[in-house]
């Protein structure tokens, strides 16, 4: 585990180009900024390529696709890919919208992504296994989440982070997993949107290892997460996400080393 990355993202403050969906973009700018990267959000297509020219990740959200979106998405692939710029993808609620689904396997057949994020309905769907997904959410599915993870890495040749009460993250071959979190992060929306985009923050900085760039993504969410639930005494999940933003400017490498419970 690098956690000595988060470091590195503080010091080189990486441009991240998000495609972000209209629910969450607000957190996720925030996040991304107070974690210690650069956010910047688009929705025009004709500045593709200056967008691509100044960023150091791109994060694709599916979260509420529009024709148009999904178009831009495809010309912003394709240039992040001729750059050999990391993409992150964030399937939202494939595993719940067949509609979804279908254009999430559109983009992934002209697109090579580097690492894609999601849940476990989400990855289900893409790895082409059962699962009973619901809405945004993993919902009620049950079965082995490493071997789907794999099988979907396998797919797309690509790192997965299937996120949950423990995030693993494969490329096909290694595993690894983080046991941290709180299930405040469940009654916040948009806690996997920033995980999303954390991920693309940190495979900015460690282009040539997404795997490290994804698990040291998944244990400073997850960590600082539960650091800050550790605070409550009761469930606040509005306190939480305020709480959230402002840990992720604050936490220290000895303090996510210290609450680190994973797997490598
Ligand atoms: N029950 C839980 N216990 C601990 N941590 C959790 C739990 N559920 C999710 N998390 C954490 O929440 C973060 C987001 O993951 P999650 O799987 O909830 O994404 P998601 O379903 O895409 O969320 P959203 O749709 O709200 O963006 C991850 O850091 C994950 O570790
Ligand atoms: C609630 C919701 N609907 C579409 S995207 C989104 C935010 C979680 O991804
Ligand atoms: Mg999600």
């Amino acid at each position: 585990m690098k956690l000595d990355l988060l470091t590195t993202l503080r010091q080189q403050n990486p441009v991240v180009f998000n495609i972000a969906n209209f629910v969450t973009v607000q957190d996720v700018a925030n996040g991304l900024n107070a974690v210690g990267a650069s956010p910047i959000m688009s929705a025009e297509v004709a500045e593709a390529d200056q967008m691509i020219a100044i960023a150091g990740a791109v994060c694709l959200n599916l979260g509420t696709l529009t024709t148009t979106q999904v178009n831009q998405m495809q010309i912003v692939g394709r240039l992040a890919n001729e750059r050999q710029l990391p993409i992150v993808f964030d399937p939202v609620a494939v595993g719940a919208v067949p509609y979804r689904l279908q254009v999430a396997q559109d983009l992934l057949a002209t697109i090579q992504m580097t690492v894609i994020r999601g849940n476990a309905g989400e990855i289900a769907a893409l790895a082409g296994v059962d699962w009973q997904a619901k809405g945004i959410d993993a919902g009620n599915g049950s079965g082995d989440v490493v071997a789907i993870a794999k099988a979907c890495a396998q797919k797309y040749h690509c790192v997965i982070v299937l996120s949950g009460p423990t995030d693993v993250i494969t490329d096909g071959t290694q595993v690894a997993k983080v046991h941290n979190g709180t299930e405040l992060f469940q009654l916040h929306v948009g806690s996997g949107d920033l995980l999303s985009s954390i991920v693309a923050a940190f495979t900015a900085v460690q282009s040539d290892a997404p795997f490290d760039a994804a698990q040291t993504a998944c244990l400073v969410l997850a960590g600082t997460g539960e650091l800050v639930a550790k605070q409550f005494t009761a469930p606040r999940p509005g306190t939480f996400a305020a709480d959230l933003i402002d840990k992720l400017h604050l936490v220290t490498v000895s303090e996510l080393t210290e609450v680190a419970d994973y797997e490598d």
